[in-house]
Formats: C-alpha cells, sequence, structure tokens
C-alpha cells in the first residue's frame, strides 16, 4: 500500500504529474491538494481503471490535514512558474511563503513522508522545507529530496540527438550535479553511458552545456507568456517518484541524481565535499535509494578539467541560493515570536 499525494496538483505540472502517478500500479491511494479545482481532477482522474483511489480536496474543512494523513510520498510543484523576463528571485519571493507553509503542513500531518520538492527556486525552497522541519523536530534528511531530475532527462534528450540516435535517448545516463538553477547545473558528460563522437568540436559541446544549463529558457521563450516546463516536467516527476517507491517497497541499487541535505550521509558528504573543495548544505549529486531514503551520497568519480570549472562556478551560487531559502525561514520564524500574530 503507497500513498502519494501532490500539493500543487491543479497546476500545469500538478495534473499530468497526478495523471502519470494515476497510472503508477505500486499507488494505491493518490491524495491531490491545490487551492483550487481538485475536485475536478480527482473526479476524472479516478474513472482511471488503475489501483489508485482517487481523493481532491480544497484548503477549506482541514483539506491538507486531510489529504496529508497516511501520506508515503508527497511531491509539491505548488507555486508560481516563470514567463518571459521573470527570474527565479522573483519566484522566490511568492513561493518562499507557499513552501513554508505546505511543509508546516507536511511536519504536523505525514512527517515520516518522503518529500519531493519541485518547485522553484529548488536551490532555495528545499533549505525552506528543511528548516521546517528542523524547527518542528522532524527534520530527517534522508526523506528531502530536491527534483533535478529534468535535468537528467535533458541531458540524455540531447546527448541522443547529438549522437544522431534519438532512439537512444531513454538508455541514455548522464550524471548531473550541483542544483537546478543556471550554471549550478552542471552535466557531466565525460561520465554519458553513450559517449558523445569525438568529432564534437569544443564549442558544440560548451553549447550542449549551456543548453542543459539554460533548457528551462528555451521552454519559458517558447511557451511565450503561458508559463514553464510542465509536461517535461510531470514526466521527471513521476519518473523520480516511481523511483522512490520502488525503494521504499525494498527494491535495492537504485541510483538518480537529486539535491539532498549532505546531512543525509555524512561518510559520502565527506568525500563529495573533498571533491568540491567546499562544505555545502545542500548539493545534487547521485544518490542512492532505500527504504529509508538517502542511502548512500556518491561522490562525483572522475570528471574532466572543464567539468571542474563549472563545479567551480557552481559552488558559490549553490551556497547564495541555500543561504537565502535559510534565512527567509529563520527571519519568518523571528519575526513570529515577537509578533505571535503574524
Ligand atoms: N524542479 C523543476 O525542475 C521544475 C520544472 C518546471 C517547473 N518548476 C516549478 O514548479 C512550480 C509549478 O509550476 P507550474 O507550471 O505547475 O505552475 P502553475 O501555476 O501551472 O501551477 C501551480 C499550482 O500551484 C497551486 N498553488 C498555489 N499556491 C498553493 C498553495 N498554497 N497550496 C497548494 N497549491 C497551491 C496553484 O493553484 C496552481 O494550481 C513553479 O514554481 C515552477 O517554477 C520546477
Ligand atoms: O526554468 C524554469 O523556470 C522551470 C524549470 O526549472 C525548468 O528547468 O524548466
Amino acid at each position: 500500500m503507497v500513498k502519494a499525494v501532490v500539493l500543487g496538483a491543479a497546476g500545469g505540472i500538478g495534473q499530468p504529474l497526478s495523471l502519470l502517478l494515476k497510472t503508477n500500479p505500486e499507488i494505491t491511494a493518490l491524495g491531490l491538494f491545490d487551492i483550487v479545482n481538485t475536485p475536478g481532477v480527482a473526479a476524472d482522474l479516478s474513472h482511471i481503471a488503475t489501483p489508485a483511489i482517487v481523493e481532491g480536496r480544497l484548503p477549506p474543512n482541514d483539506g491538507l490535514k486531510a489529504t496529508l494523513t497516511g501520506a508515503d510520498i508527497v511531491v509539491i510543484p505548488a507555486g508560481v512558474p516563470r514567463k518571459p523576463g521573470v527570474t527565479n528571485h522573483d519566484l522566490f519571493k511568492i513561493n518562499a511563503g507557499i513552501v513554508k507553509d505546505l511543509a508546516t503542513g507536511i511536519a504536523n500531518f505525514a512527517p515520516k513522508a518522503f518529500v519531493l520538492v519541485i518547485s522553484n527556486p529548488v536551490n532555495s525552497t528545499v533549505p525552506i522545507v528543511a528548516e521546517v522541519f528542523k524547527k518542528h523536530g522532524v527534520f530527517d534528511p534522508k526523506r528531502l529530496f530536491g527534483v533535478t531530475t529534468l535535468d537528467v532527462v535533458r541531458a540524455s534528450t540531447f546527448v541522443a540527438e547529438i549522437n544522431g540516435a534519438p532512439t537512444s535517448a531513454p538508455s541514455v545516463v548522464v550524471p548531473v550535479i550541483g542544483g537546478h538553477s543556471g550554471v549550478t547545473i552542471v552535466p557531466l558528460l565525460s561520465q554519458s553511458s553513450h559517449p558523445l563522437p569525438s568529432s564534437v568540436s569544443t564549442e558544440a559541446l560548451a553549447a550542449l552545456v549551456k543548453r542543459i544549463q539554460f533548457g528551462g529558457d528555451e521552454v519559458v521563450k517558447a511557451k511565450d507568456g503561458a508559463g514553464s516546463a510542465t509536461l517535461s516536467m510531470a514526466y521527471a516527476g513521476a519518473e523520480f517518484a516511481g523511483k522512490v517507491i520502488r525503494a521504499l517497497k525494498g527494491e535495492k541499487g537504485i541510483v538518480a541524481p537529486s539535491f539532498v541535505a549532505q546531512a543525509a550521509d555524512p561518510e559520502g558528504a565527506k568525500a563529495l565535499a573533498a571533491e568540491l573543495g567546499a562544505e555545502l548544505e545542500f548539493f545534487a549529486s547521485n544518490i542512492e535509494l532505500g527504504k529509508e531514503g538517502v542511502v548512500k551520497i556518491h561522490s562525483l568519480g572522475k570528471i574532466t578539467e572543464g567539468e571542474s570549472l563549472l563545479v567551480k562556478a557552481a559552488v558559490p551560487e549553490l551556497q547564495t541560493n541555500i543561504k537565502t531559502g535559510v534565512t527567509y525561514v529563520l527571519e519568518k520564524y523571528e519575526a513570529e515570536e515577537k509578533n505571535p500574530k503574524l
């Protein structure tokens, strides 16, 4: 029996993600929560002949509590997406509060659930969830994941394209490490399961890295004001959630990149920090999943000089992003303590 919950289930990502989760035969209960439209989304999905019993709830009458109660895995795509001209900094101003509130709900009603954060900016929203959980005494670093799978999916697709073998895309595995925005996204193309042809020029390689780092911009531009990636994100979110569920059910040896608290595996984190030349509270790298969540944080292994430069550029940006999330929550709590009416 697995209960999965989607917070922000009526949105551009939330709806197709809920559809894909409804088609996952391991999921027996699917709880959908949003501030709008979830009863309709749930009614629609409930007619699909798969095991999950679907329920859609709204905020009134303890909707969040009822949705979260009994959850094994909670996926959060709630929050505003980018449009042309809107930066991650702009998103933070709105999404930080949404994520803090939802994390408070999870801390109260599903403190043991695995939590998968999609809401942007992931590099800051994951630290927000961690701080809220710490405040409530329920933080388990092994159970919190920033979803960076879309970067991995993009890398697989683009590498297959360059290799002239688009049908190979599903089997192309490229570790993408760091975080989930711009220069913090570091694809380790030298470790691709399907190496790039030696004929690929340095310029073409740099362009490929840039395309993976700024793949989100490509979609925002093409959607022309209608938001950011939703369908590919739903696919990526369902992929990662599927892996977490397989691990939860006892499958061993599942490895995938995710942005996780380094406290989840202090030994692994130490080796990784030595490679990075910095200790970060959160970082995306390959992690092994197990019944309790993160089992092992993998180190980077052999990387090229060019990749090493990309890591160097990512680290300070990540440090700033993480601090932004942590500071936001600490200042909010401080203000609430001074003025309990807030
Ligand atoms: N991690 C990634 O790789 C990745 C990829 C794409 C988009 N995103 C991010 O995902 C988020 C959602 O994107 P979208 O395109 O689905 O946006 P959207 O506006 O289409 O949907 C967001 C949904 O969240 C809901 N919502 C808002 N406040 C809420 C609250 N307090 N509780 C519950 N639900 C609430 C809205 O009602 C809406 O239905 C954005 O922040 C976007 O930047 C992340
Ligand atoms: O770029 C965005 O704003 C959305 C998302 O993070 C993406 O990578 O597509």
